[in-house]
């Protein structure tokens, strides 16, 4: 049963979220927003590689197959790599509002044990958006889309602009950041919501 504290909770004049006109269309893959990202990017060896693709609204569905790096006990899933796989796919949700934002809050329910080789089949769902607010929802199923509910998330992302990263961000991963010449994900990084 989920406990999602209060902080979580969509003040009353929040609203609904309303899915950005150019974003991909349902059956789309999202494609990955940084290539060195843990969450999504191919760069990274032990990262989750999660593929996230666009439903309908401002929904998603993502996959993530736990392999051998990914563990904490023996043969199971790491909490915190599961947890990294919600935060991905939550976070992965903002470009289908063509907004850039960063997690604020995740809280995490763990539900049943992962174990390595499963596929983690997640859905994802924008709740509300007020101001720079933005509250998601996403549940990790095992056994198939359909299967029983092994994690879930609720979270608190938090709109911010390009300059956070800019700013924050360790300049020769800014640089080559800025320099990549793949469009798609350029797009996906920088573009603000137009
Ligand atoms: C040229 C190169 C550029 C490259 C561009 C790349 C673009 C890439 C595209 C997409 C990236 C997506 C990456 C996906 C990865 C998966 C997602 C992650 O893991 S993100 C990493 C983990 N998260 C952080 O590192 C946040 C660290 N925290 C912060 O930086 C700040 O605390 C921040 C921005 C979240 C808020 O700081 P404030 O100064 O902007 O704003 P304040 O006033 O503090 O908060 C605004 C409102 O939000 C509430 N708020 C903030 N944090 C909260 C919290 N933890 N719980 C509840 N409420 C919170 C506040 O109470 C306030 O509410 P009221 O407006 O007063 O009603």
């Amino acid at each position: 049963m989920s406990r999602t504290s209060a902080a979580l909770e969509p003040p009353a004049d929040a609203v609904r979220p309303v899915r950005h006109p150019d974003a991909p269309a349902p059956g789309e893959l999202l494609g990955a927003h940084y290539e060195h990202c843990f969450g999504c990017g191919g760069g990274q060896p032990h990262g989750l590689r999660l593929e996230a693709r666009a439903g309908e609204g401002v929904t998603l569905t993502a996959e993530f197959t736990v392999r051998p790096a990914h563990q904490g006990a023996p043969g199971l899933a790491h909490g915190g790599v599961l947890a990294t796989a919600l935060d991905e796919t939550l976070g992965s949700l903002n470009w289908l509002l063509r907004k850039i934002a960063v997690t604020g809050r995740l809280e995490t329910d763990f539900v049943r044990p992962v174990p390595v080789d499963t596929v983690l089949h997640l859905t994802a769902e924008v709740t509300a958006v007020a101001g720079r607010k933005i509250w998601s929802t996403a549940t990790g199923r095992i056994g198939g889309p359909e299967g029983p509910v092994a994690v879930r998330a609720d979270a608190l992302f938090i709109e911010v602009k390009v300059e956070h990263f800019i700013d924050n961000g360790r300049p020769e991963e800014i640089r080559a950041a800025m320099n990549d010449p793949d469009q798609s994900r350029r797009a996906r990084a920088f573009e603000v919501n137009p």
